[in-house]
Parts: C-alpha cells; sequence; structure tokens
C-alpha cells in the first residue's frame, strides 16, 4: 500500500515538474531567442517588480533580443513584438485570430464567468459588451458629462488655491487622482457631489494600483487553478484584497438604483435623464441582431443572450470603467503636467492658445476643439509616456503565421510599445525630445501602421480614449489659465518610474504660481 502511494506521489510531482518544464522550454524548443529566467516563473518575478515596471524590462530586452522574441511568464508562453509591421497585422488585419487578450487568472475566465467585463471578455460576449458600451461615449454622452467634468476641475482648482497659497509644491500626481476619481466617481458610480480629499474609496482604488499585491498576482498567474479558486473566495470575503472590495462596493450602488428604478416604475413614474453610467448601461440596448454562431457559443455556456446588459455584467462594466478610466487619465495628467514644467516654450505656447481660445471662465464643449496644440501636448506626452501599454496584449485564439513568424493557438502576444514610441527610425533623432510640434503635421505619422498605441489599436482600441482627452483639456485649461507651473526642489528630474500594472511617476512635486496677481 505505502509502495502505492509512493509511486503514486513521485508519479504526480512528476508529471507537475514535466508540465512546467514544458512550458518553460516552449520558446527553446522552437528555437526563438529571448530571456528564460527560471522553470515555474519564466521572466514572471522580473515583470512584477514595482520598482523597475515591467514595461520598461521589455524595452532592455528588445535592446538585446530585438524586435520579436518569446518568454515565458508563469504558464504563460509570449511573444513580445515592437515591429510595427507585425503589431497592425496582429491587432488590425489578423484581429479574428487575436481577439483575447492576457489575463492574470484572478481576473476570471473570459470564456465562462458571468461578472466578465470588457477588457477581459472574448469573442460574441466581447462583442456584445462593446456595441452595447459604445454609445456611453458617443459625442452627444461625452457633451452631457462635460459640466459634470467641468465641475470637477473647478473643485480642484479651489483645492490647489488653499495648498499652494504659502508657496508650497504640491504632488500634481495625487492631486490628479483626486480629480479623476470625482469625475468618474460622478459618471459612473452614482456618486452625487463632490468628495474631493474626502473620498474614503479612493484610498481602495490607490491600494489596487500602488499596493504590493506582486506575490499574489505571481502565485495566480503561475497555479491557475489557484487563481480561480482566490477569485471565488475573494467574491465571498471581499474585503481581503481591495479589487474586490470595490467591486462589492459597486454591486451595492448597482443593486439600489436597480431597485430605486423598479420602485419608480411601480408607482408610474417615469425614469428621469440618465444620470451616470449606471442609467446609461441599465437603459442600454443593442438593436444588433446576434447570429446563429453568437447564440451557439451563448447557449453552450449556459447564458441567455440578451440585448440588455445582466446586472453582474452592469456592474462589471462600471467596476472596469471606474478603474480605468481613474489611474490612466491621471497619470497622464501627471506627465504633461512635469513635461510642461520642464518646458518653459512650450508651456508658454499652450497658455496663449488657451488664453485665446478659452476666454470666458466657463469653458464651452466646442471650444475643446479648438485647443489644437493642446491636443499635440497631450499626444506627444503619451508618446514619451505609454502609461497604460500593459493592455496592448493579445492571445492567439487560432493558429496562424504573421509576417513569416508561426504562433500557435493559446500564445500571448504581449507589445513593447515603450520601444516603438522611442524608435529614432520612425520618429526622428530628437526621438527623446518633447517635441508638440511633431504632431502638427499628423500625415508624417499614420497613427494606423502600429507605430503609436498610447490607447491601443483596432477594434479592442480603449474605448475611454475621448473621454480621456475631453477630461485632460478640460483641467488643464482651467489650470493653465490661472497658473505658470515651475519646478521645485522637491521636483524628480528626469522622473522616478514605477508601477508592474501601469506605468506611474513616483510623485510630481510642482509649485503653481498664479499668472494674474
Ligand atoms: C489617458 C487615458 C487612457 C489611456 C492611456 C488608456 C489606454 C488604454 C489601452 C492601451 C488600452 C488597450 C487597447 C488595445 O488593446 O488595443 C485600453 C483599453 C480600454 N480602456 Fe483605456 N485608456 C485611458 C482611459 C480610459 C478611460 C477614461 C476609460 C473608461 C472610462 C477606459 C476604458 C478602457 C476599456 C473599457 C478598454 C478595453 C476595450 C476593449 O477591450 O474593447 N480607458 N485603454
Amino acid at each position: 500500500m505505502s509502495i502505492l502511494i509512493l509511486t503514486v506521489t513521485v508519479t504526480a510531482i512528476l508529471s507537475v515538474l514535466s508540465y512546467y518544464l514544458w512550458i518553460w522550454s516552449y520558446w527553446m524548443r522552437r528555437g526563438v531567442k529571448g530571456p528564460r529566467g527560471l522553470p515555474f516563473v519564466g521572466v514572471l518575478d522580473q515583470l512584477l517588480v514595482h520598482e523597475t515596471p515591467g514595461m520598461l524590462k521589455l524595452g532592455e530586452w528588445t535592446k538585446k533580443y530585438g524586435p520579436v522574441y518569446g518568454i515565458t511568464d508563469g504558464t504563460h508562453r509570449t511573444l513580445v513584438i515592437a515591429d510595427p509591421d507585425m503589431v497592425h497585422e496582429i491587432f488590425v488585419k489578423q484581429f479574428d485570430n487575436f481577439y483575447g487578450r492576457k489575463l492574470n487568472p484572478i481576473q476570471g475566465d473570459p470564456e465562462t464567468d458571468q461578472r466578465v467585463h470588457l477588457l477581459a471578455a472574448q469573442g460574441h460576449r466581447w462583442k456584445r459588451l462593446r456595441t452595447i458600451s459604445a454609445p456611453t461615449f458617443s459625442n452627444g454622452n461625452l457633451r452631457k458629462l462635460k459640466s459634470t467634468v467641468e465641475d470637477c476641475s473647478l473643485e480642484l482648482l479651489r483645492h490647489i488655491e488653499n495648498k499652494t497659497a504659502d508657496g508650497q509644491q504640491i504632488d500634481m500626481l495625487s492631486f490628479y487622482q483626486e480629480f479623476t476619481m470625482d469625475v468618474i466617481g460622478r459618471i459612473a458610480m452614482g456618486q452625487t457631489d463632490s468628495q474631493m480629499f474626502r473620498n474614503p474609496i479612493l484610498d481602495v482604488v490607490r491600494d489596487i494600483f500602488c499596493g504590493n499585491h506582486n506575490n499574489l498576482m505571481l502565485i495566480c498567474q503561475v497555479f491557475p487553478a489557484i487563481g480561480s479558486a482566490v477569485r471565488q473566495l475573494t467574491f465571498k470575503y471581499p474585503d481581503k484584497i481591495p479589487a474586490f472590495k470595490l467591486y462589492s462596493l459597486m454591486e451595492q450602488t448597482v443593486t439600489t438604483r436597480m431597485r430605486h428604478r423598479n420602485e419608480d416604475l411601480k408607482k408610474g413614474i417615469e425614469l428621469d435623464e440618465p444620470h451616470d453610467f449606471i442609467d446609461l448601461f441599465l437603459n442600454a440596448k443593442t438593436d444588433e441582431e446576434f447570429e446563429n454562431e453568437a447564440n451557439e457559443e451563448f447557449t453552450k455556456r449556459n447564458m441567455k443572450v440578451t440585448k440588455q446588459l445582466t446586472a453582474e455584467e452592469v456592474v462589471g462594466q462600471c467596476f472596469l470603467f471606474l478603474i480605468a478610466g481613474f489611474d490612466t487619465t491621471a497619470l497622464s495628467l501627471s506627465y504633461a503636467t512635469y513635461l510642461l514644467a520642464t518646458n518653459p516654450r512650450v508651456q508658454q505656447k499652450l497658455h496663449e492658445e488657451v488664453d485665446r481660445e478659452c476666454p470666458d471662465p466657463e469653458i464651452e464643449f466646442e471650444q475643446l476643439n479648438k485647443l489644437k496644440y493642446m491636443e499635440c501636448v497631450l499626444k506627444e506626452t503619451l508618446r514619451l509616456y505609454p502609461l497604460a501599454s500593459i493592455s496592448n496584449s493579445r492571445k492567439c485564439l487560432r493558429s496562424t503565421t504573421v509576417n513569416g513568424v508561426k504562433i500557435e493557438e493559446g500564445t500571448h502576444v504581449q507589445l513593447d510599445t515603450w520601444s516603438l514610441h522611442y524608435d529614432p527610425k520612425i520618429w526622428g533623432d530628437d526621438v527623446e525630445e518633447f517635441k508638440p510640434e511633431r504632431w502638427e503635421n499628423t500625415e508624417d505619422y499614420n497613427e494606423h501602421k502600429g507605430y503609436y498605441l498610447p490607447f491601443g489599436m483596432g477594434p479592442r482600441q480603449c474605448i475611454g480614449m475621448r473621454l480621456a482627452y475631453m477630461e485632460q483639456k478640460l483641467l488643464l485649461a482651467h489650470i493653465l489659465r490661472k497658473y505658470r507651473l515651475e519646478t521645485g526642489t522637491k521636483t524628480a528630474i528626469p522622473l522616478k518610474l514605477v508601477g508592474s500594472a501601469t506605468t506611474s511617476p513616483k510623485d510630481v512635486f510642482l509649485h503653481l504660481i498664479p499668472r494674474h496677481d
């Protein structure tokens, strides 16, 4: 009996070891170069170090191994790409073979998870969510959201005025986080008034991005079964992990809203104009007929194809938009402000544009379209700091060949966006310079060829891009009308970059000097 147990145990251990060695040696067996790391983890441990952002690490390897190389990260086998033609082929032309994204198992199984959201979904589930969500970011809706965003901008200015009255330097990153949290809280979470500098949810959300959860991410990606188990458990005990805590808060908010709407309907009260994303998603419907193939896919997974979102899906979307909209936009604003403070000529030119185009206390939606130089500043900022490049990934769902490279089903693709954005062959010898003017003639850079990807590319391009631009333009215009941005003793030049999900400056301390005193 004991020999049998021993034999079974040894066989089990050997099988597990062989499985992990098989994955780890995947690229070696195929003769694809790249950093190897260690069995089990591959290079995942190196990608998850908060102090040396993983997305910059990819750039170091691209220099060493060239624009196409292979890594293993946990149980993922990933092809890293910094070749514009291949990017375009995978993200646009062969999208049908690459419609999934690279996910950590703790984010749920995109095939079966009922709570799946747009960033994680794939196949027909993604298409349905994208079709239903797209109108939320239409010009008409953005126009409606403008007054909320402007209100938050003016509220932030009041705080800036208070905190800088004695000439102190302030950390713009934390101020921008207050701003984006307030905007997204009001447009996605049903928050009715400003909660700036007293919003308890902000700490939970900061913890998601800045807290140290790397060990958990590592374990879940190396042992996917543990990842799914942790996911199930944390939905039961959400207080243990910030992302799940936030999810459960979102769930309560959506449930309460649905109850109120139902009560109103029962009393014969007509629903108001939508107040926020929750209303928009609860109202949202798609007129698109789902093809037979889609119906079969949903039936296989015991799901009903509905043209409206289920309550779980509404929670998932609002949760995602909160996460996606909070950090990215605050970071982009922080980088832009830093670049303006360290490039006074650009700041002066932008001051002139803002003074000319936005002379009144309130800034109209149409006036934002006239801020052309501001647009160039924001585009150039995101070229130098493509902060959300981790999302520029795909999962191959049908084996194929791309520019002579065979890619098997199940392989992940991760773009090395930073190397593309800093390639002198594309941008010229002044690639390291902050030069918004390079965007004045955009025909020089064809955005659709796979060079410039701050918001990704193709059908899965960032859905919130226009909202992000609107928020940034509106707030920056208000700040620049009032203040000159200057570096101080606490400003880190160059910036110290950190982060394992998004790539963030550690802080951005600046002086804000009133212009018209
Ligand atoms: C400066 C701000 C932002 C940056 C730099 C950014 C960047 C990105 C990137 C790189 C992707 C991946 C695109 C791809 O795979 O092709 C993405 C996807 C996405 N972003 Fe953003 N984003 C920003 C703001 C926002 C905002 C404000 C929202 C919503 C409120 C948002 C929601 C999303 C969603 C839902 C996706 C997934 C789209 C899909 O898979 O269909 N983002 N974003």
